[in-house]
């Protein structure tokens, strides 16, 4: 249920590679929601303490980013992409949804996008213990947590329909006519 004093916000969490951005990206056009994408957002106003040479990424700076997300998380009508869910505030997010995507699935979209050896393998796993599953379980409300699949273009698409379907009981003010 919605924050009465705000509107909606959805996180959207999972491995990376199972689908956050492409969700979010066609959630957002389909209804009046923000979508903020973490790692573009870290990377553009530069909210992180440098490059990890070992996990060959930024290392994110979570004060920052928190700082500079306080006010547009209290408005409400984000959907927030992330691969981690945990140093969010609890308050901000009505609805966390895990992706989650079979090995072999996950295995060449990532190889596609050019992952290797150590990187891939560590994301693999990421998959294969439901990593963020259990992250956003000792995180939130597990009445708020939905996890779903996303394998093929259907599921993201019916991923979208089923959070439309959402917006529509709780706060249907975000949906497009
Ligand atoms: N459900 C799906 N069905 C088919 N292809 C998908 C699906 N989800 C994502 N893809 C494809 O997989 C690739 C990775 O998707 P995307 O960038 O949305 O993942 P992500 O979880 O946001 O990754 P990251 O955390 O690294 O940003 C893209 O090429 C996208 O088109």
């Amino acid at each position: 249920m919605v924050d009465g004093q705000r509107g909606p916000n959805v996180l959207v969490t999972g491995t990376p590679g199972t689908g956050k951005t492409s969700t979010c990206a066609l959630l957002a056009s389909a209804t009046r929601l923000n979508h903020i994408n973490i790692g573009e957002l870290v990377q553009g106003l530069e909210l992180h303490d440098g490059w990890d040479d070992q996990l060959q990424c930024l290392v994110i700076n979570e004060d920052l980013v928190i700082d500079h997300l306080e006010e547009k998380m209290s408005a409400g009508g984000n959907v927030v992409d992330y691969h981690g869910c945990d140093f969010f505030p609890e308050r901000w997010f009505d609805v966390v949804v895990v992706l989650q995507t079979k090995t072999a699935v996950l295995y060449d979209r990532l190889s596609n996008r050019g992952y290797m050896d150590q990187k891939l393998q560590n994301n693999i796993e990421c998959e294969i213990f439901q990593v963020l599953l259990e992250e956003a379980r000792e995180s939130y409300n597990k009445d708020i947590i939905l996890a779903l699949p996303s394998d093929t273009i259907e599921d993201m698409s019916n991923n979208v329909g089923l959070l439309k379907e959402w917006l529509r009981t709780n706060a249907p003010s975000y949906l497009i006519d």
